[in-house]
């Protein structure tokens, strides 16, 4: 499942690297990013892999919940709203199978996870908005730093991708 397709760059990756009779349950709430992005999956032969569906994500995992889809999914990618990633790794969790992996994007945002918060002077290149959310990102990997249910790792790669396992 990826949630937070955009245009699908990463989901194209995702869909090259799956056997011909994978299937990847893809969710955003902008269809014509998507449909901007289309063209070069089917140039890559990989459509037939994808079920996208333009949604509010929280509508499509409580869907997925209530059905028969619990503990069913091999792999998790979220990538959406970052103040969102506490609601959704609750969500996610029921729907990925033990021993599964939940991946979350933007955990070193942009690298403000490292800085002190008095040294916001010194990052003044930072937007804003990053700054402001640079306390939630850091909230969230504590939280799955700290999480029993789950083995994770922050890979230092791109803006900082965690992987978490999850154990039971
Ligand atoms: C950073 S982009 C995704 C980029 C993409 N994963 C990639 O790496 O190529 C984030 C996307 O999440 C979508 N999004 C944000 N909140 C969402 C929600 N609650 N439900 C569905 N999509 C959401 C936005 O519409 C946006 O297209």
């Amino acid at each position: 499942m990826e949630i937070g397709v955009f245009t699908g760059y990463s989901l194209l990756g995702t869909a090259l690297a799956l056997p011909d009779d994978g299937q990847i349950t893809a969710i955003d709430l902008d269809i014509e990013a998507y449909e901007t992005g289309l063209p070069f999956i089917q140039k890559a032969g990989v459509e037939h892999k994808i079920n996208f569906i333009q949604s509010d994500a929280f509508v499509v995992l409580n869907d997925l919940i209530n059905g028969e889809e619990k503990s069913s999914f091999d792999f998790i990618f979220v990538d959406a709203q970052k103040e969102d990633y506490m609601k959704f790794h609750e969500k996610v969790m029921e729907l990925v199978k033990i021993g599964g992996i939940i991946a979350y994007d933007n955990t070193l945002w942009l690298g403000s996870v490292a800085y002190k918060q008095d040294e916001y002077e010194k990052h003044s290149e930072m937007p804003e908005s990053v700054w402001r959310n640079r306390d939630y990102v850091i909230q969230f990997n504590s939280f799955l730093a700290s999480n029993p249910q789950i083995e994770s790792s922050l890979l230092s790669i791109g803006d900082g991708l965690t992987l978490c396992r999850r154990l039971y």
